[in-house]
Formats: C-alpha cells, sequence, structure tokens
C-alpha cells in the first residue's frame, strides 16, 4: 500500500515561519509589532497570521498604510485596509505622502522614499513588512543587471535591530507558499494595477524573466536568495575590512604612504566605505580606479581630486575626503581656554608643553584670541630676525597648494597671527625656555 504523506496546511507553514522570525528576532509581550500594509496579498497574508499569533506572543498588533496619491484607486486601497484592521481588531495607522512625478530619482523610487519616511513615524517597536523570497530573488537580479555592486546586491535581512527594528518574516517563503495561506484562509486583497504594468522593468523581470529562468533552473529563486545573503556577508567583510585598514592608516586623517601601500583593491574599499559613512553614494568603480590611479602617480605631491560630491585631499603624508565640491567655509570661533577647537570636519588640539609652543602667558594675556582663517594682509615672522613674510609668500615657499589655503587654521591674538596650520609659530607668541606653553596641532 503506497504512505500517504502528511502535508503541513499552508496556513501552519506560514504562521511557523513568522512565529520563527519573531522568537528570533526577540519581540517581547507588551512590544508593538507594526505590519507595513499595502493591502496586497504578503502585507494581508503577514497581519493576518500576526493577528493569529499575537494572544502567543503576547505582543500589540498595529498597521500603517501609505497613501501616495499615485493611482484612482489609492482612497479605495487605504479603506479597504482600514476595514481588514477593523475586522482583526487591529489599531490602523494611515499616512498621506506627497510624491513628484518628475522626481529625477523616478517615480518608483520617489513613492519608496515618502513611503518610508511616513513609516519610520509609526510608534511602535517593530515595523514588519511583507517581502517574501521571490522578491529577494528578483531584487537581486535587477539590481545586478542595473550595474550593484556588492552592497547593492546584498539582500534584505529578516530581522534589523533598530528603532523600529524592523522584521521580514515571509523572507524564507516562497510567493506560492504566502498565496496559498491566502487562498486557505479565504482572505481578500488588493492587486495593484501597476504590478501589472510591464513597463516597470521590475514587473518586467516578475512575469517574463523568472518564469523563463525557472523553467530551466527550477532552484534559481532559493538559490538566487542565498547568494544575496552571501553578498550581504561579502558587504560585511568588506566593511570590516575597510574600519581595520582605516585604523591601521592612522584613522580619519590617512596617512598617504602607508595608504599607498595596500593594494588597489583595499585603498578602493577603504575609500568606497568612508565616502559611505559620510552619507553619500559611492563614486562609480571607473571613477575609484582612475583616483587610486592619480594618487600613486602624485605620490607626495599635493592632490585635490573630485569624486562627484566628495572630494580627495592630498598633502605631504596625509589624506583626507572633504563632502562637496566647494572647499567648506570654515566657522570662525572665539578661543576661551579649550584644549579643543573644532576646524572645518577636523579639530586644532592644544597639546600642552614646557617651552615649546606658544606661551601660554601671551595667550592668556590677550583682549581676544580666535581661530579662523586667513585674512588680507596677514603676514608672520618665523624667527626673531626674520624678515615678516606674506601669507601667500609662506605658502609658496611651503608648497602649499592654493586649494589648501583657505582651509588652513590661523590662531589670531589681538589681530595678529600666532599660529598658521601647516606653517607655524610666529616668533612674538613662541615660548621661551621653562615656560608653559601649548603646541597647536591640527588633526583634519
Ligand atoms: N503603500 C504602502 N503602505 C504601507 N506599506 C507598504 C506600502 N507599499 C508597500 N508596503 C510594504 O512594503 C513591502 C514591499 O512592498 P513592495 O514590494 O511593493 O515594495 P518594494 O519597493 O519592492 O520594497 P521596499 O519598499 O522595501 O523597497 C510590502 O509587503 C509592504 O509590507
Amino acid at each position: 500500500m503506497a504512505a500517504t504523506r502528511n502535508r503541513t496546511p499552508p496556513d501552519a507553514v506560514v504562521e511557523e515561519a513568522v512565529a520563527g522570525v519573531l522568537a528570533a528576532a526577540g519581540v517581547a509581550p507588551g512590544e508593538t509589532v507594526c505590519v507595513a500594509l499595502s493591502g496586497g496579498v504578503d502585507s494581508t497574508v503577514l497581519l493576518h497570521s500576526l493577528a493569529r499569533l499575537r494572544g502567543r506572543g503576547g505582543f500589540t498588533l498595529a498597521a500603517a498604510h501609505v497613501h501616495h496619491g499615485l493611482s484612482l484607486h489609492a482612497d479605495a486601497w487605504l479603506e479597504a485596509c482600514r476595514t481588514l484592521c477593523d475586522a482583526l481588531g487591529v489599531v490602523f495607522h494611515p499616512f498621506h505622502v506627497q510624491v513628484r512625478r518628475d522626481d529625477p530619482a523616478g517615480l518608483e523610487a520617489a513613492a519608496r522614499a515618502a513611503r518610508h519616511a511616513a513609516l519610520a513615524r509609526v510608534p511602535c517597536d517593530w515595523l514588519a513588512f511583507g517581502h517574501h523570497q521571490d522578491d529577494q530573488a528578483e531584487t537581486l537580479l535587477f539590481r545586478l543587471l542595473r550595474g550593484a555592486g556588492v552592497r547593492g546586491a546584498a539582500g534584505m535581512r529578516e530581522i534589523e535591530a533598530g528603532t523600529p527594528g524592523r522584521l521580514r518574516p515571509l523572507l524564507g517563503l516562497r510567493r506560492a507558499q504566502v498565496l496559498a495561506y491566502a487562498r486557505a484562509q479565504g482572505l481578500a486583497w488588493i492587486e495593484d494595477e501597476s504590478n501589472a504594468d510591464q513597463r516597470f522593468a521590475r514587473n518586467l523581470l516578475r512575469h517574463r524573466v523568472m518564469p523563463v529562468l525557472e523553467g530551466a533552473f527550477p532552484a534559481a529563486v532559493p538559490v538566487l536568495a542565498r547568494a544575496s545573503a552571501q553578498f550581504r556577508e561579502a558587504d560585511e567583510l568588506l566593511g570590516e575590512l575597510a574600519q581595520l585598514d582605516e585604523t591601521a592608516c592612522g584613522g580619519a586623517t590617512l596617512e598617504r604612504q602607508k595608504l599607498l601601500r595596500l593594494s588597489d583593491e583595499r585603498v578602493r574599499n577603504l575609500l568606497r566605505w568612508r565616502i559611505r559613512a559620510m552619507g553619500l553614494e559611492a563614486p562609480a568603480r571607473a571613477r575609484l580606479v582612475e583616483a587610486v590611479r592619480q594618487l600613486r602617480v602624485a605620490s607626495g605631491e599635493p592632490l585635490r581630486l573630485s569624486l562627484g560630491g566628495v572630494v580627495c585631499c592630498a598633502y605631504r603624508d596625509r589624506l583626507w575626503l572633504e563632502a562637496g565640491d566647494e572647499i567648506p567655509v570654515r566657522q570662525a570661533t572665539v578661543w576661551q581656554g579649550e584644549m579643543e577647537l573644532s576646524w572645518g570636519t577636523g579639530k586644532v588640539v592644544l597639546v600642552e608643553a614646557v617651552g615649546e609652543g606658544l606661551s601660554r602667558a601671551a595667550l592668556e594675556r590677550a583682549q581676544e584670541v580666535m581661530l579662523g582663517s586667513r585674512w588680507a594682509g596677514l603676514a608672520l615672522r618665523e624667527g626673531t630676525g626674520r624678515p615678516r613674510r606674506s601669507f601667500k609668500n609662506l605658502c609658496q615657499e611651503a608648497g602649499i597648494p592654493a586649494w589648501l589655503r583657505d582651509t588652513l587654521p590661523v590662531l589670531r591674538v589681538d589681530g595678529v597671527a600666532a599660529w598658521v596650520g601647516e606653517i607655524g609659530i610666529a616668533a612674538e607668541f613662541r615660548c621661551a625656555p621653562g615656560e608653559p606653553g601649548v603646541v597647536p596641532e591640527w588633526l583634519r
């Protein structure tokens, strides 16, 4: 007699997966889980399964819907979400957002940004999204085809810590499993007409390319989803490598020679990582390849390389990045005895010394000590008996390129230059042997 195989019913499969993610995330009794509810089948199934689990889990369930105002049906979708929440006894948070149809980022991206900004305002401990494994696979393929690197190919996570944390409890499930749950439970959901619109490249991939791929490679979806998890790991490792390389190269302002001893790949990785840490988009690979080439050619020469939105500056043995193509304006500050004053993206530190640096007494005697930029007519005598030299002459002699000159910090004591970063201390402010002094250091 043939054995009858017991198949787990679709609702149990989904519930088990969702409960597993909640447990792994450590969702605690009394915490609020808010479902980002589009009203489509995925987030409807997610909300429904969470509603069934909430007695067991002791968490409070809510849902938030974002009305983008883009579809003629948007009002109806919002009402359908409200009705579903009422039926399930779930608190409902509706949001209306404005999306510019001519947004340079594209309509989909603009809607997405507005949606995420609205969802970030929901008062909850966890925001839950309805992405499943097919979404993960399609996203990977889509991004690779649009030129993504390791970062862009890194997949979504099931659990992301944060305030609120983010959950994707359906990420391990196939679209078909989610649909089976919806049918088994007799759920109604919204079909967004734009999903069927194959003008959107993403939908073309879903409806035309994926079926062909799966025909030829039946495991295409789980395999691609696994690859995106590997890209994520690789991306995290690249971040760790960048951090190690940064520390080994001296921290925020990098030691140029140490940096150049790294392989081209590691220099590019470090620059890319630092640019992202500034909240900017990493430049295209070709641009970074060229930047590293120029850095190697320039060796110790001053260099100012625009990387689009960020400038890579190198001077003497130091290398640093500045946001924006313009040289940032430095804010002048009055010194009130602090041992540290901020200067641009860096700072000026006054290190206590004896018989060295600026005379502390001279600073304390002064009416006004300011840290600011150069001014017209600035001149400085580096040593007693030596002539006073103009700022321009001093810079030329020190080989300081024109672009760096406006960024040099100047300590101005009662209207007179006492110290200029990269140049030095004026003879009349130098402290005598045995006298308490401070040595200014500019840390970029
Ligand atoms: N209008 C909406 N209001 C609330 N949540 C939404 C809305 N649209 C989408 N979501 C949430 O985002 C999930 C993914 O939706 P969808 O696949 O349409 O967007 P995506 O752009 O691919 O994803 P993401 O926004 O994360 O990049 C949905 O399952 C749902 O949880």
